[in-house]
């Protein structure tokens, strides 16, 4: 129902309805009958009786206690009764699709009256488009995976296949040749990586962070190597099921063994007798969407040294669920590999040669998580905006306190900083071959990725003391804050961890440096 349809009352009518068995409440100019919800009510009666409440406008305490998105559930719609004469509702429910009017809530290529030499309107019709996609057919199954921990919808999975978003999500290239992107919206020739950071990006809006990698994270790291050092045999067989959703994969390198210490690895493939397989045994461990995935991107122990091979899920491959502080949509799995046989024509790159195919992969993947971790910063700000502005302590929104102010200061400048560095690296890149960008751009990437990832457990940490006790809830208003405080840790290990990274931009640093170079 419209809210022009509405029953119209006065004030005083409502304030009538003040007792336990007829219970009228005003919220945003719409009258709510809870007599008999109150009973359910999760914040209890008391709270719903107190004669400040009953018959009165309770539009204040409301949403110092309520998340918006509570009223706009159906079960809690079917309490309305009507409406308030002549007044209209101020707050309102984000459209799908829309920009956020908070400030810093989006970068600024997307604020009104700012300019950027980024972007084209392409960027920003394609922008637009992936948001509706993402509001209404990520965003439902988003927040109910992360909390019953099963797989993402395999309808989300067709859908996002229909928009060739799979393809999309691995970057401009050859595999977007033929493809119709984003229902026409942008031509394959066209795709560049502003566009593949705008889906990064939109795809963290949903605040669900095992959500975000159990949505094929593993295909995002796992499939370039096929893509980039597979035959063209291998690449027929392998890329059209993955990037059309039928079929997953994943990038299994770390182990229990060792994880940034890619050179310790201890799974082996040795060559069969006749040198046509690869025999690989050991064990891989943190492996994002190793639950489900029919292909896996291994990093093996040779005789030449370390190489990559694309192993098939079949007889000897085993996958186990790890529990982590995330849901377990992520599909994190242990791999054993037991006696495994697999194709020669299964390596990917040369024979010794992983260690290339390996590091060429990292910077698509931190920069990946870069541009996640920075719009994830941003979710956060607007959170803090929001709930500093509504809440009020000591009889003053939180705002008027200057600690307030001073957290909000430097998580704003941190979302900032790192946004800005993020979208120098996308320009470099959308200008450097793949082979370039291995050699100029690992230092930069190593290091905005431990940055941005070094800001994001300050803002996380900023975030919880500005909404208290609510910032370590799971549910109700700092429900996004305790999920990025708690998930954040991913962020700063998962392709590298902070340290290894900022050691690994200095050592390449150390490695440029003229030979003449004196004070
Ligand atoms: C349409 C009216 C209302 C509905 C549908 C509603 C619903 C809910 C829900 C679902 C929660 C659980 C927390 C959450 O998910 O955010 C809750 C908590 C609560 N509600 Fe309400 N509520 C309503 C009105 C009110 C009013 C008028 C008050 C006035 C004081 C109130 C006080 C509380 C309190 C104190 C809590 C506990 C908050 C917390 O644990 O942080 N509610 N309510």
């Amino acid at each position: 129902m419209s809210s022009n349809q509405l029953k119209q009352f006065t004030r005083e009518e409502v304030a009538k309805h003040n007792k336990p068995d007829d219970l009228w409440v005003i919220i945003d100019s719409t009258v709510y009958n809870l007599s008999r919800f109150k009973d359910l009510h999760p914040g209890g009666i008391a709270a719903l009786v107190d004669p400040e409440i009953a018959g009165q406008d309770a539009t204040e305490t409301f949403y110092g206690l309520h998340r918006t998105e509570v009223l706009e559930k159906p079960q809690y719609k079917r309490l309305i009764v009507g409406k308030i004469v002549g007044e209209e509702c101020v707050f309102s429910a984000p459209v799908p699709g829309e920009l956020s009017k908070v400030p810093y809530a989006e970068p600024t290529w997307l604020t009104d009256g700012y300019y950027s030499p980024y972007y084209t309107d392409n960027h920003r019709q394609f922008r637009k488009a992936v948001r509706e996609f993402v509001d209404e057919y990520l965003y439902p199954d988003a927040q109910a995976r992360e909390e019953d921990g099963k797989r993402p919808d395999q309808k989300v999975i067709d859908k996002m296949a229909e928009y060739e978003l799979h393809a999309m999500r691995l970057g401009p290239g050859k595999h977007l040749q033929g493809r119709t992107l984003m229902k026409g919206l942008v031509k394959p020739e066209q795709f560049d990586y502003f566009h593949e950071m705008i889906i990064t990006q939109e795809l963290t809006r949903f605040g669900a962070r095992g959500y975000g990698d159990g949505l094929l994270g593993g295909k995002v790291i796992g499939l370039p190597p096929v893509l980039n050092f597979g035959s063209e045999e291998l690449k027929a067989k392998v890329v059209p099921d993955v990037l059309s959703g039928k079929k997953f994969i994943c990038l299994a390198i770390s182990e229990a063994y060792a994880g940034s210490d890619v050179m310790g690895l201890q799974t082996t493939a040795v060559k069969s007798e006749d040198g046509k397989e690869w025999i690989i045994n050991g064990s891989k461990k943190w492996i994002t969407n190793g639950t489900f995935a029919d292909y896996f991107t291994v990093g093996c122990k040779t005789e030449d040294g370390f190489t990559v091979i694309l192993v098939e899920r079949g007889e000897g491959v085993e996958t186990k669920q790890i529990k982590t502080s995330y849901s377990a949509t992520a599909g994190t799995a242990f791999i054993t590999f037991d006696n495994v046989r697999v194709p020669v024509g299964n390596t990917l790159g040369e024979e010794g040669g992983g260690i290339f195919v390996i590091l060429s992969n990292f910077n698509h993947e931190r920069w990946v998580m870069c541009s996640a971790s920075a719009r994830s910063q941003r979710s956060i700000i607007e959170e803090c905006l929001k709930w500093a502005s509504q809440r009020k302590a000591f009889g003053k929104p939180l705002t008027s306190q200057a600690v307030i102010r001073a957290k909000l200061a430097a998580m704003i400048a941190r979302a900032e900083s790192v946004q800005n560095w993020l979208e120098n690296v996308t320009y470099q890149m959308c200008n450097m071959s793949y082979k370039q960008q291995a050699s100029k751009l690992a230092g930069q990437i190593a290091f905005l990725k431990s940055y941005s990832t070094a800001c994001g457990q300050e803002t996380a940490r900023d975030a919880v003391q500005i909404f208290g006790g609510r910032g370590i809830t799971k549910t109700g208003m700092g429900r996004f804050i305790e999920h990025y405080h708690r998930t954040i840790p991913f962020d700063a290990l998962l392709g590298g961890a902070e340290d290894v990274l900022s050691d690994l931009g200095v050592r390449q640093a150390l490695r440029a440096m003229p030979k003449n170079a004196r004070l």
